[in-house]
């Protein structure tokens, strides 16, 4: 009798064994498979699992095993490529293969819901593409049928451009737009955007990139503004000739409308996105175009990684320095490193692009395991902004905003262009002090402070999302003399009003714009803005967008970032100053950027203003050589968080004698040790961090590892969990 083995989505580091459901015949199990959803028993409920293998026996007796209910899927849905990318990476990773195989999913198909393609794209009737211009008078039923007027579009696609349900459904009853399913659309090149012309360092890329048949990594390496998604998109074009599908990975949900727009504005109909941000209808219906190939391109964050494609024939990553491709909990993947294993497995190429690539990258490159393209010119600005450090030390600052660099928007403002205020701290303040005995407002489930959030009078916690009302009085001393000390973008806005009264301010954080398609409305306010504006926001501005009238960026405060104790903490303040002065001068006028600090002479300043990011990389890179960090050793790390801090301690000093009695010698070992952010949630976190020389079976050393810990005792309250090449050392 052949036995099923399954993976089921559960925190299991083994798969398990059934018998065949009663009505399948020994030809069909022969051929089930991996893959295959099979719905199965465990405990108690009824579950999808995921066919790993069959096998003709079982190590259990054939009298325990349960039988399967049911078959789900006639045939696989996932590709051969998928499947072995997501056994590798549950072996890369020592992650359960069962929560792997179930990211392959859209959540939708993860509940055992059948696939099937309903019409999920909307169209214009003859009636609706003749309407004359303003007979709608919603304006945004008027916009929706100018956006149709280009190209039919996926109702998600529509949603993620800001138009509702309802719009949509007032056209549809209006008789101007019909359902469509997007398959039966016609990709048609004469009606999309115009392709600009490249300029000769484009052309070199796109042509050799499009020369690429069979695997080939390789760096797309152009500074800000170079025109490094131009040669993607025609890049792309090449591909679709060849009957091949596209893969565009993007770091943020937040940059999905804009590149979508571009990409569907070229391409039309036969771009999909996926992200999070969608209904899990949407997904479903995105996925099962790319794995039917209905779609040919897909651009998604980082879990669209695990989309199944029919014909993959090249993936792209986006912004691939950027640390929000590295998942930070439950199965601690980096997209952009599976990226790279998936074109691999695949036989395709891939692109990665970024103005500032991570040092792994950069290193890849020196060692002649990844092609590197240049674009060292900036597409239409002649040049890159210049530099002006503002000393702030000793000067009256108002809401963290220095004299010189108000001047300087004043004088922005004052020829209608726009200014770019950058400050990574959302709320009003940091921290809540009584004036009188010093008492502070603290987490009660964290080792921290609570943010002050003045327009909801409410104190915030940013690590456990805790809250409660601002107290009237001191708990301590019953005094009512509050300070708020430090500032973050909510008192750096109102600053603005007052100093800027007659001008509009767009305040973009996590707590202004919500989503995307939120994010999407203010950039498209700011295109629209004719007479300058000011743009005050966190990191969520400093990535790729391009908005062609700002040339003041203001870095209010970085300086944090210089005394982080995270070995990358120079490598992302060398990124993220390169990234956000990027935002400047990027149209016909030329770019200023100046920079706040109460450190004029450190050195990463300077390397970042008068050289190019080339080589702060290559001095950063020497002293990683040096202490043998990444990407010259590997780090793997073994967390353990519990409500008793020795309990965690303990669990990790046995963690540790095991790997001890088993580690090479130049094999370094570190901690146990509190986490520098020692508690949260109401739980005391402990690191055991692990430095490795780099070796090729370092993967299949740390699984057993993992199988090792699974079985040491401990609490049931204590979660532990192994982190292959962290990004977060908090
Ligand atoms: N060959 C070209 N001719 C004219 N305009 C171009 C050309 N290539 C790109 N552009 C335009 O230049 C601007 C910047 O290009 P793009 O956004 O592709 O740059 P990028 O390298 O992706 O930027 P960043 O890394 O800063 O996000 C865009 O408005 C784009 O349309
Ligand atoms: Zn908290």
């Amino acid at each position: 009798m052949p036995i099923l083995r399954i993976a089921v989505a559960k925190p299991l580091r083994t798969t398990f064994d059934y018998l065949p459901p009663l009505d399948c015949d020994d030809a069909s199990i022969a051929k089930l498979q991996p893959g295959t959803r099979i719905e199965v028993p465990f405990g108690r409920a009824q579950l999808v699992g995921i066919l790993v293998n069959r096998a003709p026996e079982s190590e259990v007796n054939q009298t325990k095993l349960k039988r399967a209910t049911r078959i789900i899927d006639p045939i696989s849905l996932l590709p051969k490529p998928l499947f072995e990318l997501c056994l590798w990476a549950s072996q890369y990773y020592a992650h359960p293969i069962g929560e792997v195989l179930t990211l392959a999913f859209p959540p939708l198909l993860r509940k055992g819901v059948e696939t099937n393609a309903p019409h999920n794209a909307i169209k214009l009737t003859p009636e609706g593409r003749l309407a004359p211009q303003g007979i709608l008078r919603s304006p945004k039923q008027a916009a929706l049928i100018e956006r149709l007027q280009r190209h039919e579009a996926t109702r998600s696609a529509l949603k993620a451009e800001g138009f509702s349900s309802s719009i949509i459904k007032a056209l549809i009853d209006k008789g101007l737009a019909i359902p469509c399913r997007i398959e039966d659309s016609e990709f048609s090149p004469s009606e999309s955007d115009p392709q600009p012309r490249l300029n000769s360092q484009q052309q070199f890329a796109v042509a050799q990139l499009s020369q690429h048949a069979g695997f080939k990594a390789s760096l797309l390496y152009g500074i800000t503004g170079s025109g490094k998604t131009e040669v993607y998109l025609q890049t792309i074009a090449n591909t679709i000739a060849s009957g091949a599908q596209a893969m565009v990975l993007v770091p943020e949900i937040a940059l999905t409308p804009q590149t979508a727009a571009r990409f569907q504005g070229r391409f039309g109909a036969c771009v999909g996105v996926l992200h999070s941000g969608l209904t899990e209808t949407q997904r479903a219906r995105e996925w099962e175009r790319a794995r039917t190939g209905k779609l040919q391109v897909l651009l998604g964050t980082r879990s669209a990684l695990f989309t199944p494609f029919q014909n993959l024939g090249l993936i792209v990553v986006d912004e691939e320095h950027d640390s929000a491709y590295k998942q930070q909990d439950g199965f601690r993947y980096h997209a952009r490193d599976l990226a790279v294993k998936r074109a691999q497995i695949e036989q395709c190429p891939i692109i990665l692009g970024s103005a500032t690539p991570s040092l792994e990258t950069i290193s890849n490159v020196n060692i002649g395991r990844f092609e590197q393209y240049t674009l060292n010119t900036r597409a239409k600005a002649a040049s890159l902004p210049s530099w002006q450090i503002i000393d702030v030390r000793q000067q009256s600052l108002e809401a963290g905003l220095s004299q010189t660099l108000i001047d300087a928007c004043h004088h922005t403002l004052g020829k209608g262009e726009q200014a770019l205020l950058f400050l990574n701290r959302r709320g009003f303040a940091h921290t809540l002090l009584c004036h009188d005995c010093g008492w502070v407002a603290e987490c009660d489930n964290c080792d921290s402070r609570m943010v002050i959030h003045k327009r909801h009078n409410r104190l915030r916690c940013h690590h456990c999302q805790a809250q409660k009302p601002l107290p009237k009085t001191c708990p301590s001393c019953h005094s009512n003399h509050w300070q708020g000390v430090g500032y973050g973008t909510e008192r750096a806005e109102l600053a603005l009003q007052s100093l800027f009264p007659h001008t509009p301010i767009h305040r973009i954080d996590s707590d202004t714009v919500g989503s995307a398609s939120q994010l999407d409305h203010v950039l498209d306010a700011i295109n629209a803005n004719q007479t300058g504006c000011l743009i005050l926001g966190t990191q969520m501005l400093a990535k790729g967008h391009d908005l062609a009238k700002v040339t003041l960026v203001g870095i209010v405060d970085t300086d944090a970032l210089l005394f982080s104790s995270d070995f990358r903490a120079e490598e992302r303040l060398g990124q993220l100053l390169t990234q956000v002065s990027g935002r400047s001068g990027r149209g016909d006028r030329p770019g200023t950027v100046m920079l706040q600090t109460h450190h004029p002479d450190a050195e990463i300043f300077h390397q970042v203003i008068h050289q190019d990011y080339r080589e702060t990389a290559s001095s950063l890179l020497h002293a990683r050589h040096q202490t043998g960090l990444p990407p010259f050793g590997q780090i793997v790390m073994v967390h353990a968080d519990s409500k008793d801090p020795s309990e965690a301690e303990r669990f990790l000093n046995s963690a540790r004698h095991t790997l001890t009695s088993s580690l090479p010698q130049n094999h370094v070992l570190i901690g146990p040790l509190p986490a520098p952010l020692s508690k949260r949630a109401g739980k005391f976190r402990y690191q055991l961090t692990w430095l490795a020389p780099h070796e090729k079976n370092l993967h299949r050393f740390v699984h057993s590892i993992a199988d090792t810990l699974t079985r040491l005792p401990h609490k049931s309250e204590l979660s532990w969990a192994i982190d292959i090449d962290p990004h977060d050392f908090l």
